[in-house]
C-alpha cells in the first residue's frame, strides 16, 4: 500500500517538476520573442506606399464582366479579428479570400496571433520591412491603428466584428478561466455565477491575463478595459473607432453581417459561403438568469456602450441597404450554405472533438478540455468539391500552417498544454 503511495508521490513530483521546468522554458521563449519585437520597432517608420497598392492589386483576377458590370472585389482589409465573437469563421472567408487571388498576407512569426496581449507592432509581422505592402492582415492583435496603417494601402477596408458582451463574457470565462489565475481561487459549484455575484473580490487590473474578465472587446482595441461604462473616456475611444473602422460586424446578425461585407468589398455570394467555426458543445455553456445578465453587464460596461454603438451603426446600414433586399440575401446565403453543408459534412453536423477522425479538421482547444466542436468530412465526396470543401471546415491553426506559417511557438504551447493539463 505505502509502495504504491510512494509511486504516486513520486509520478506527482515528476510532473510538478515537469511542468515548472516547461512552464519556465516557455516563459523564456516568450520573453526572448518579445525582447527582438522592442528592438525592431525603432527603426521602422515607413509607411506603405501607393506605388505599391497598384502592384498588389494587380493581382488580382475580377470575373469576367466588363468594369461597368461590375466593380472589382477589394482586396486590402484590415480585419481586426476580436476575441470570442464568431471571428474565425470571418477568418476562414478571409483566408480562402486571400488563397484565391493570391494575396499577400501579413502574418505573425512562429505562432498564431501579433504578441497578444502586447500591443500591436507592425515588425511583428512575418517578414516584413520598411516600406513593405500586404494585402490582408486579419490574425488576433491588439489593435493599434498607426502601426497597421505602416503596412497597409491607403485604401485599405477597416472591418471588425462585436458581440453581445455578456455571451462574450461567458464565452470568454469558460474558454480561458484556467490561463486565468484570478479565477482559480473561486470556489463553489460555478465559478461565474461566484464571479458575477461578486466581481471586485475576485478581480484586480494588474494580474497576469485579467483583461479576459472584463471589456475584452475595448481591450482588443487597444483601449483601458477598466474603465466604467460612464467614464468619458469610453464615449470617446468608441468616436474614435468609428472614424476608423469602414464596417463593424455583429455576430448575433451573423448572416446580415456578411451581406453587408460583400456589399462593401463588392464580393461574390460564392465569396462568403460559410461553416460556423469554433462553437462549444452545449453543455459547456452556462445558461445565466436576467439578474446575472445583467451584472455582467454592468461588469462589461464599456463593452456594453461600444455594442449598443455599433449595434445602432449596423442597423442603420442595413436600412440604408434595403430591409426587404437584406431578406432576399440573406435568405440566398442561407440556401447556398445548406447546400454546401450537405455536400461537405459527414452526418449533416459538428460533431465532438475526439469523433474528428481527421487531425486536420481538430480545432484547438482550451487548456484542460475538449470543448471547441469540429467537422467530418463526407466520406465519397464528390472530387469536384473535396478542395473547397476541406478549406471551409480547416480550423484556424491548421489553415495557417497551410498558408506557409511558421507555428513552432503554438505548437509548443499546445504540446505543453495537452500533455501537462490533457483532460
Ligand atoms: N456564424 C456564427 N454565428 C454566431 N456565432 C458564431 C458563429 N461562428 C462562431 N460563433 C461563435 O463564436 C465563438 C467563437 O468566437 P471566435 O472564433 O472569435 O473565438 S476565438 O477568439 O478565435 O477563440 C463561439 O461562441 P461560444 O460557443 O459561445 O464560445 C462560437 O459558437
Amino acid at each position: 500500500m505505502s509502495a504504491i503511495k510512494g509511486k504516486k508521490c513520486t509520478r506527482m513530483t515528476r510532473r510538478l517538476i515537469l511542468s515548472v521546468l516547461l512552464t519556465n522554458i516557455m516563459l523564456l521563449l516568450y520573453c526572448l520573442t518579445n525582447l527582438t519585437q522592442v528592438k525592431i520597432r525603432d527603426s521602422l517608420q515607413d509607411t506603405c506606399p501607393l506605388s505599391m497598392v497598384k502592384l498588389l492589386t494587380k493581382n488580382v483576377s475580377s470575373p469576367s464582366l466588363s468594369t461597368s458590370e461590375v466593380s472589382s472585389p477589394k482586396v486590402n482589409i484590415m480585419f481586426m479579428k476580436t476575441h470570442k465573437t464568431a471571428s474565425s469563421t470571418i477568418l476562414n472567408i478571409l483566408f480562402r479570400f486571400g488563397e484565391k487571388h493570391k494575396l499577400k498576407f501579413a502574418f505573425p512569426d512562429g505562432r498564431n496571433d501579433f504578441f497578444y496581449p502586447s500591443p500591436f507592432l507592425c515588425s511583428q509581422v512575418k517578414d516584413y520591412r520598411p516600406g513593405d505592402c500586404f494585402n490582408i492582415v486579419c490574425n488576433h492583435m491588439r489593435f493599434d491603428h498607426q502601426e497597421v496603417a505602416k503596412f497597409l494601402p491607403p485604401d485599405a477596408v477597416y472591418i471588425t466584428i462585436l458581440r453581445d458582451p455578456v455571451d462574450l463574457f461567458e464565452s470568454s470565462f469558460n474558454y480561458y478561466h484556467r490561463a486565468v489565475p484570478l479565477t482559480w481561487r473561486i470556489n463553489g459549484e460555478n465559478q461565474l455565477v461566484e464571479f458575477l455575484n461578486n466581481p471586485h473580490t475576485f478581480y484586480s487590473p494588474e494580474a497576469f491575463n485579467s483583461f479576459y474578465l472584463k471589456n475584452l472587446l475595448f481591450f482588443d482595441f487597444g483601449f483601458d478595459n477598466n474603465l466604467e461604462g460612464d467614464d468619458p473616456r469610453v464615449m470617446r475611444d468608441i468616436h474614435k473607432l468609428s472614424t476608423r473602422f469602414d464596417l463593424v460586424l455583429v455576430a448575433e446578425y451573423f448572416d446580415e453581417s456578411l451581406i453587408l461585407l460583400k456589399d462593401t468589398l463588392c464580393w461574390t455570394m460564392e465569396d462568403i459561403l460559410y461553416f460556423k467555426l469554433n462553437a462549444r458543445r452545449r453543455s459547456s455553456v452556462s445558461r445565466l438568469t436576467p439578474e446575472l445578465r445583467a451584472k455582467a453587464l454592468q461588469w462589461n460596461g464599456a463593452d456594453w456602450r461600444l455594442y449598443q454603438h455599433f449595434n445602432a451603426t449596423f442597423w442603420a446600414r442595413v436600412e440604408a441597404y434595403g430591409r426587404e433586399r437584406m431578406k432576399q440575401e440573406v435568405k440566398e446565403l442561407r440556401k447556398r450554405n445548406a447546400e454546401m453543408k450537405a455536400i461537405c459534412i459527414q452526418d449533416g453536423g459538428s460533431v465532438e472533438a475526439q469523433n474528428i477522425h481527421d487531425s486536420r479538421f481538430l480545432p484547438w482547444q482550451p487548456v484542460g478540455e475538449s470543448s471547441i466542436l469540429g467537422y467530418n468530412v463526407k466520406q465519397n465526396i464528390d472530387p469536384q468539391f473535396r478542395e473547397i470543401c476541406e478549406k471551409m471546415l480547416t480550423p484556424e491553426i491548421q489553415y495557417l500552417s497551410q498558408l506557409g506559417v511558421s507555428l513552432w511557438l503554438t505548437r509548443l504551447w499546445g504540446w505543453f498544454k495537452d500533455t501537462v493539463f490533457g483532460d
